[in-house]
């Protein structure tokens, strides 16, 4: 055999390929051919997948409320930190909220005027702390939080100074519901706060007397003798229920100055010389009363003023 046949062997001629021929150089250059071009194609549609997947929509703020309003769930990104004994427990963020976004329900029952002043009438003060009044549509409202429910919305605390969030009113199948909006930049850790309204919050009052200092920077209030933090003989028992505490002698809880040393309105402990005139001023509900309102939500009504609004809000104490 002449060494040009034995090379046309070996090497068979580019020439004349035999398509069928699997070591033909030919066939083996169109199956790489292919599989490049099936890799290709397969790697352009991952691509695609990936690129072109459509995109999950952004809920906007009030649409995402509405959303945990129905499935009466609350969103992630918050926990329940107990402060000290004098505030209770509060809501902290555990990641970053923009300004505008939807943070949590004030989630309870929502009952007209008849119903509240019923259970006002039979609630302790310490469950009257969670009812929260409104007006909605010319009616007054109210969403009673009073029931442990595990909602978190009911125990952000106030802030009527620097708060981060503002409560608004929206509607969803029908019935209005209570919700927290973020009023700025929300960083983790952060504790969530809304303004409950202008009325004497006990606890805006500094009582350098109390042995748990409140974390106002607010000035020092002017106090009547007979509200004078020393004359404050209760012990401090936290319950379990809520943050608010326990007088030790009776098992009541204080009233709504107790912070300003007024003693906790069961007579089991009048066992010392307490007037009467403090008694009144701890059941006068008055200056507790919530002028605050939660608006109609509407995307450009976010700030952390709580003013401008027509409507009374209250949380009575
Ligand atoms: C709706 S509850 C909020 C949750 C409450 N901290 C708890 O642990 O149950 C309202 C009560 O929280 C407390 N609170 C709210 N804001 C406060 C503040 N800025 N300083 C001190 N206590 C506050 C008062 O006892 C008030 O009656």
């Amino acid at each position: 055999m002449s060494e040009s046949a034995i090379l046309k062997l070996s090497f068979p001629s580019l020439k004349d390929p035999s398509p069928f021929d699997p070591f033909c150089p030919m066939t083996l250059l169109t199956a790489r051919l292919l599989t490049a071009l099936q890799l290709g194609s397969v790697w352009r549609s991952r691509q695609m997948q990936t690129t072109m997947r459509p995109k999950r929509e952004k809920l906007k703020p009030k649409d995402e409320a509405a959303y945990f309003v129905s499935s009466s769930k609350d969103k992630d990104g918050f926990d329940v930190q107990y402060i000290n004994s004098f505030k209770g427990r509060g809501v902290f963020s555990t990641c970053h909220f923009q300004r505008g976004a939807f943070l949590l329900e004030y989630r309870g029952d929502v009952i007209n005027k008849q119903e509240y002043e019923r259970r006002l009438k039979i609630y302790h003060d310490a469950l009257k702390v969670f009812m929260f009044e409104f007006r909605h549509n010319g009616k007054q409202l109210c969403v009673d939080a009073a029931r442990e429910d595990g909602s978190l919305g009911r125990l952000v605390n106030d802030d009527h100074l620097n708060p981060n969030s503002r409560m608004k009113t929206i509607t969803v199948n029908g019935q209005p519901h209570l919700c927290l909006f973020a009023v700025k930049d929300i960083t983790p850790g952060e504790e969530i706060t809304y303004n409950y309204g202008n009325s004497e919050w006990p606890w805006r009052v500094k009582v350098s007397a109390h042995t748990d200092q409140p974390e106002t920077e607010e000035p020092m209030a002017s106090l009547s003798s007979s509200l004078e933090p020393q004359k404050c003989k209760h012990v401090v028992l936290h319950s379990s229920m809520s943050s608010i505490e326990k007088c030790a002698h009776c098992l009541g809880p204080y009233a709504a100055r107790k912070w300003s040393g007024l003693k906790c309105k069961d007579k089991l402990d009048l066992t010392d010389s307490d007037s009467e005139e403090s008694e009144a001023a701890i059941c006068d509900p008055s200056p507790c009363t919530k002028n605050q309102e939660p608006d109609e939500f509407s995307e450009d009504s976010i700030d952390g003023s709580g003013e401008g609004t027509s409507q009374g809000t209250s949380i009575i104490l």
